[in-house]
């Protein structure tokens, strides 16, 4: 049974494959404080938030069961995601699922503040007819400045025009021709300050977003300009905000997010031109059953068939990528194990070259495959697919990848280098149609070997008879040979020999078998996965061998 802790307050309706799936047990607490969620997270594999449960570094370092963080919403900048990262817990989240929710909250911020109307609510609430302080202004034909043009300032943008605005629009993604096909036009930070007369923030809160809006922007904004954000708070400075605001500058502010919430600052508060909700843009009940459906459904598709769709934290795992890379992802670990037992030592550099066919597909998954078949050799367990980049760079080893179109005579090639100072091992490997995995080259010899549990790699002179002495000792000791491959650079040099065996060799046997005259080294190689790789299976041992 897998446990899942649903903390803030995420829809029943949402949760409902989870509740009724056999598999798993569901609980549910209220938004906890650290030191309360800190005594009970140890007990749970999946921990599902919206924005108010803070996942903190002190927080997961009591998570050691925690396989899956699902933010049931966009925005994971309550996670602290490098730490998620860095103990191996997949970070998911429901990108898309409160588009139009947010979409639309921020249309009706935008009207509220154009028409003023929750002043003239609280007035005529009170009992107060007021009929002339809240004369408002119209949309129609004024232009809206829209900073971020993903899921939902391009949905914003679509409805605002269907009100007669013109739209200006920045995002460093936004191409002119997608501009021009929706109606807009692609804009400068600043043709946008000088020309609109609203400006809606619609990017994530970043190092480049934050503050982006301060002092300086707003001095260059038209008199009069109103500001809506529904994205994250700091986008805008709300110091800079308010005394644009106070000057007169700046006509007025609508903000659903603040740079700390809940928001206590009076300044904001009281100010009666700036107008607030409490970060409700996801808050629509079919928006919360979207965000709790999807995450419960990828929870469930990751502990179940270890498939990964919305990671934030991992490349695309989807079921279709899967099957078709699964061949270059068995074979990937495998040299990865096979490449750091040649070097016999821990890599400070890894060269990855991908060859023909490859070179089309996406690779990222197939290169920590093959990063994590590397260090697990000196870090075991504590290496899975989430953490292996950022385990390469706290060894302070350097990786490079290569996409080479030219096929080297297989219709797809990938070869693997990892090296120390002067000495460096390389395992080539192809996936041949029909015939399976194939180990092509080892070191600098050309072979042809499948890849199998047993290995031995034994260097030895080009002479007659080698092949029968080997065989014959190996016989001795009861191992039994499954194939044999030879190989060489040059008539009588040095030349190599592959075998695959049906049992372990052990230091007894390595030493009879250099001790043969013209038998220069043998190495015993050893695959821990032969059958099939799939990938999150190791991310979720853990919970398996509950
Ligand atoms: N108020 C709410 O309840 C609520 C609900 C949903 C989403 N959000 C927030 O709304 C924001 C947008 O969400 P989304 O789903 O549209 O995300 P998205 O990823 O689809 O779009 C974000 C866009 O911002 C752009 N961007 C990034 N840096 C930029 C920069 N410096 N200048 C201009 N553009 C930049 C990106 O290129 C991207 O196109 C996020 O911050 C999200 O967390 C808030
Ligand atoms: O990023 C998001 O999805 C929104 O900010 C919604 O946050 P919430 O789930 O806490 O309402």
């Amino acid at each position: 049974m897998y446990k899942v802790l649903v903390t803030d307050g995420i829809s029943d309706t949402g949760l409902k494959s989870l509740f009724d799936h056999p598999h798993f047990v569901v609980e549910r607490q209220p938004t906890l404080p650290l030191e309360e969620l800190k005594i009970i997270i140890g007990n749970y594999d999946a921990l599902i938030v919206r924005s108010q449960t803070k996942v903190t570094e002190e927080l997961l370092e009591s998570a050691d069961q925690l396989r899956v963080i699902a933010r049931a919403g966009v925005g994971v900048d309550n996670i602290d995601v490098n730490a998620a990262t860095r103990k191996g817990i997949i970070v998911i989240n429901a990108p898309g699922a409160n588009t139009i929710a947010a979409t639309e909250h921020t249309l009706a911020m935008m009207l509220s503040l154009a028409r003023k109307i929750p002043q003239a609510y609280e007035k005529t609430k009170a009992g107060i007819w007021d009929r002339n302080s809240f004369k408002g202004v119209e949309l129609y034909k004024k232009t809206l400045g829209v900073i971020g043009m993903g899921k939902i300032g391009t949905e914003v943008a679509k409805r605002a025009k269907s009100f007669g605005m013109n739209i200006l629009a920045f995002d460093p993604y936004l191409t002119e021709e997608r501009a021009k096909k929706s109606g807009m036009t692609k804009a400068s930070l600043d043709l946008i300050a000088r020309e609109s007369d609203f400006i809606t923030v619609h990017t994530p809160l970043t190092n480049d977003t934050k503050g982006l809006i301060n002092d300086d922007y707003l001095s260059k904004t038209k008199k009069g300009v109103r500001f809506v954000n529904c994205a994250r708070g700091g986008i805008i400075d709300e110091k800079a905000l308010v005394r644009a605001i106070q000057s007169g500058h700046v006509a007025g502010a609508a903000l659903d997010v603040f740079e700390k919430e809940p928001v206590a600052d009076p300044e904001l508060l009281q100010n009666p031109n700036i107008i607030v909700t409490p970060h409700l843009g996801a808050s629509t009940v079919e928006a919360q059953e979207k965000v709790a459906q999807e995450v419960s459904a990828e929870i469930i598709e990751i502990f179940e068939s270890q498939s990964i769709t919305n990671a934030v934290n991992m490349p695309q795992m989807s079921g279709e990528v899967q099957q078709k890379m699964q061949p270059y992802l068995l074979l990937g670990e495998q040299i990865g194990q096979l490449v750091i037992q040649l070097l016999k030592q821990a890599p400070s550099k890894i060269e990855i070259n991908y060859h023909g066919d490859l070179v089309e597909e996406d690779t990222e998954l197939l290169t920590r495959v093959m990063i994590k078949g590397i260090l697990s050799h000196h870090l075991s367990d504590s290496v899975n697919l989430i953490n292996a980049f950022h385990l390469l760079k706290e060894q302070g080893v350097s990786y490079n990848v290569q996409n080479i179109p030219h096929n080297k005579g297989f219709a797809n090639y990938m070869e693997l280098t990892v090296s120390q100072g002067t000495e460096s091992a390389t395992i080539g490997a192809t996936v041949l149609n029909g015939y399976g995995a194939r180990i092509v080259k080892m070191n600098h010899y050309r072979i042809d070997v499948k890849p199998e549990k047993h290995l031995l790699y034994i260097l030895h002179q080009d002479m007659p008879g080698m092949i029968g002495k080997v065989g014959s000792l190996l016989g001795d000791y009861q191992i039994n040979i499954g194939t044999m491959q030879v190989g060489r650079t040059m008539v009588g040099g040095e030349a190599v020999m592959v075998l695959t065996l049906d049992k372990k060799v052990n230091a007894e046997v390595i030493q009879a078998l250099t001790s043969i005259n013209g038998l220069n080294a043998a190495q015993f190689l050893e695959l821990s996965n032969v059958d099939t790789f799939v990938p999150g299976r190791q991310e979720l041992q853990k919970v398996e061998s509950i």
